[in-house]
């Protein structure tokens, strides 16, 4: 696992959000779901979203919401993310399901965000979610998937 010297230098646009041994990421976007989706064969079917309006969210009880972290990031090749919870978000029955970030990736991070409690929970644009966590990957290749954005 990198740290902050480290971080520093292969982020640079994530001054100020660096972790002595990750990397925070502030919450952008918020979406609620609007269609259904599928995965079949490996051929992705996005659900459709709705973006809410910010910058004070409300995430209701039971509700899943999809959202977006800024700002966008490049993985550098021969490095690997996993994105963690912020532990306040834990503490308050919130869940951000991520998955992991791949070589060579550049793009917006997207997460799914579920409110576990019994209660609404509000949230603001900006703050802290989650935090990314790097790692060296000896031999490896490089991300060119669908979710690939060009710089
Ligand atoms: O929680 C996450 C984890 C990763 N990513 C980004 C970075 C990662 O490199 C990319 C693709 O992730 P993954 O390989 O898990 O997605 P996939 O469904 O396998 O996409 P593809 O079929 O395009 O490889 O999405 C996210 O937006 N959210």
């Amino acid at each position: 696992m990198l740290g902050e010297k480290e971080l520093i230098k292969l982020f640079p646009d994530f001054e100020g959000l660096i972790q002595p041994s990750g990397i925070d990421l502030p919450l952008e976007d918020v979406f609620v779901q609007k269609s259904a989706g599928s995965l079949i064969d490996n051929e992705k079917n996005l659900p459709e979203l709705e973006k809410l309006e910010g910058p004070i969210y409300t995430l209701k009880a039971k509700t899943a919401y999809s959202v977006t972290v800024a700002p966008k990031v490049k993985i550098p090749k021969g490095y690997s993310m996993l994105y963690r919870p912020r532990s306040t978000l834990n503490r308050s029955f919130i869940s951000v399901h991520t998955a992991v970030g791949d070589p060579g990736f550049y793009g917006t991070l997207q997460f799914m965000v579920y409110n576990y409690g019994e209660f609404d929970y509000q949230i603001k644009k900006g703050e802290r979610i989650a935090q990314a966590v790097v790692f060296k990957v000896s031999g490896s290749g490089e991300y060119n998937g669908s979710y690939q954005e060009s710089e």
